[in-house]
């Protein structure tokens, strides 16, 4: 604390009001990076938050209506496993086809075929045998696979309708466990493309239904050259083949296999078929907004902060000028002051001897003996003069007579006392008083011998005087003034007297005056 109070005072205002505006604009500024950061990650969240939901809707919705038809084939395969294949069973079997078809929608149409791949029965009423299905990559399967489960195999044009379809198989046995023959469900892909087609995917967005061997079952927007085709070498397939267990349910941000756009892909597996869905949104099309709205804001806090910065600068410019202003002020006042005390100074001392002139000595004489009237203490004076002074400026001229006023007013300095009251004053020519408030007769007689003395032993030499150096006499006088009866100039006066009586006596001396 005691170090920094002080570096505080000594730094200026306008230091610290510069370094207030810098941090304004600066913390502005600061700010305002900060919430675009967040608002970025927050937009990238809900994106993420946006492709999972997709994918679990997408997920459900394939699930369900592959389950749907894969219950009419389970019950199919049970029909003709149980009843056979006679006239009479095949066509109760063709009319429960007929049945189911027109209740589930996503149906094109229910087949059953024997094991060389010829049609034995089919909902669409079609002449049986039509077409012979043996070809299909789903008969294939089922001829070599003894598994009873479901197959959804690779999407293709159908051959009694015209439209994309996924078929949906599974296997007929005979009772010694060989095989024969296929039943298949036509799941009409239009029907996933119209689900699809309700969600809002931006401009670059895309979402696609596939096996878990790296099949595109479906993608929309549709493209007929890549559904069913192979999906293996994408970055997409081999980073979800990569996954395992829970961790197939997530997101990653890929290059597409379409276009290389980047995307973030949300996937997500069937609960009960070997397929998987992904959604994937376009990172450039989510951030686009935000961008927009980023730079906006930058613009007019930038611009904020830059009006801050000027105005603040020259305010901050203004409050120094005026604090100089102030500073030079101060100092021609001070300047003034110190002046108008060296004019009072100089008005109230003697120039050549420094010490007070007549005309304080005047005040201060009448200050103090009204004071001691009232007071009724004893005011003394002594009155000084140099011996044979005029034979001195004679012999030794005026200047060196100037020196020799000065060195005894040096002296007389030093040993009068310092109490307050005390003057010692030039009070005309050579002749130097001394003003001693509170001091009676014996007091004042012995600063003026102390004086006398002293100016003696300074051995100025002084040829025009008996006593060949500079010496002085003094008359001492003090006083009880008493109203009424005495004035000021009595004490003078009487010191005056004192001072006469030395000179005659010899000089060199210090003479009382008469109490
Ligand atoms: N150098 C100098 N001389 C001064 C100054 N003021 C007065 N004097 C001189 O001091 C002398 C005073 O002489 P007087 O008082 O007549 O007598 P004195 O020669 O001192 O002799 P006594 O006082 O009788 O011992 C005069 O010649 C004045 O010219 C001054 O400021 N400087």
């Amino acid at each position: 604390m005691t170090r920094v109070a002080p570096l505080f005072k000594r730094l200026s205002f306008s230091f610290w009001a510069t370094v207030f505006v810098s941090v304004v604009c600066l913390t502005l500024v600061g700010l305002d990076v900060w919430r675009s950061l967040y608002a970025r990650t927050e937009q990238l969240n809900e994106m993420e938050r946006q492709g999972a939901n997709l994918a679990r809707a997408m997920a459900q919705q394939a699930d369900d209506t592959i389950k749907a038809a894969d219950i009419a084939l389970i019950e199919m395969v049970e029909r003709i496993e149980t009843d056979g294949r006679g006239a009479a069973p095949l066509a109760r079997l063709q009319r429960q086809m007929r049945a189911q078809v027109d209740n589930l929608p996503q149906l094109l149409g229910l087949f059953v075929y024997d094991r060389d791949g010829r049609w034995l029965a089919n909902s669409l009423g079609l002449p049986v045998p039509a077409y012979n299905n043996a070809d299909r990559e789903y008969f294939t399967y089922h001829r070599t696979h003894p598994g009873r489960g479901a197959h959804v195999g690779r999407p293709v044009v159908s051959r009694a309708t015209g439209k994309w379809i996924m078929p949906v198989s599974r296997r007929l046995n005979r009772p010694d466990g060989s095989f024969d023959g296929v039943v298949v469900a036509a799941l009409d892909i239009d029907y996933f493309r119209r689900f699809y087609e309700s969600f809002d995917l931006g401009r670059h967005g895309a979402v696609a239904l596939l096996s878990n061997d790296g099949v595109l079952m479906l993608r929309q927007p549709f493209d007929a050259t890549r559904v069913g085709g192979g999906m293996r070498d994408s970055e997409l397939f081999r980073h979800y083949a990569s996954l395992t267990g829970a961790a197939r349910v997530g997101s990653a941000s890929l290059h597409s296999f379409h276009d290389g756009a980047l995307r973030l892909n949300s996937f997500r597996p069937l609960p009960h078929y070997p397929l998987f869905v992904t959604a994937a949104l376009s990172r450039e099309e989510m951030l686009a907004r935000w961008r927009r709205d980023t730079f906006t804001r930058s613009v007019a806090v930038l611009l904020l902060a830059v009006f801050i910065g000027f105005f603040g600068r020259r305010l901050v410019a203004q409050i120094a000028r005026r604090a100089r202003a102030e500073a030079e002020l101060r100092e021609a006042r001070d300047a003034l002051e110190s002046a108008n005390r060296t004019l009072e100074r100089q008005a109230m001392s003697d120039g050549l001897t420094g010490l007070a002139n007549r005309r304080h000595f005047d005040v201060s004489l009448s200050n103090e003996f009204s004071r001691a009237t009232r007071h009724q203490h004893r005011l003394a004076f002594i009155m000084i003069d140099v011996d044979y002074f005029k034979q001195y400026n004679d012999l030794y001229g005026h200047s060196a007579g100037d020196e020799v006023l000065r060195a005894v007013s040096r002296l007389i300095r030093a040993l009068t006392p310092k109490r307050p009251g005390d003057l010692t004053a030039r009070y005309g020519g050579e002749e130097i008083g001394i003003l001693l408030p509170n001091t009676d007769l014996r007091g004042a007689q012995v600063v003026a011998e102390r004086i006398r003395d002293a100016v003696e032993a300074l051995r100025l030499p002084h040829e025009g005087s008996p006593f060949g150096r500079v010496t002085l006499s003094a008359g001492v006088a003090a006083m009880t003034p008493q109203r009424g009866v005495h004035l000021t100039g009595t004490l003078v006066e009487a010191a005056d007297k004192a001072l006469y009586a030395a000179k005659s006596a010899g000089r060199n001396r210090v003479t009382l005056a008469a109490p």
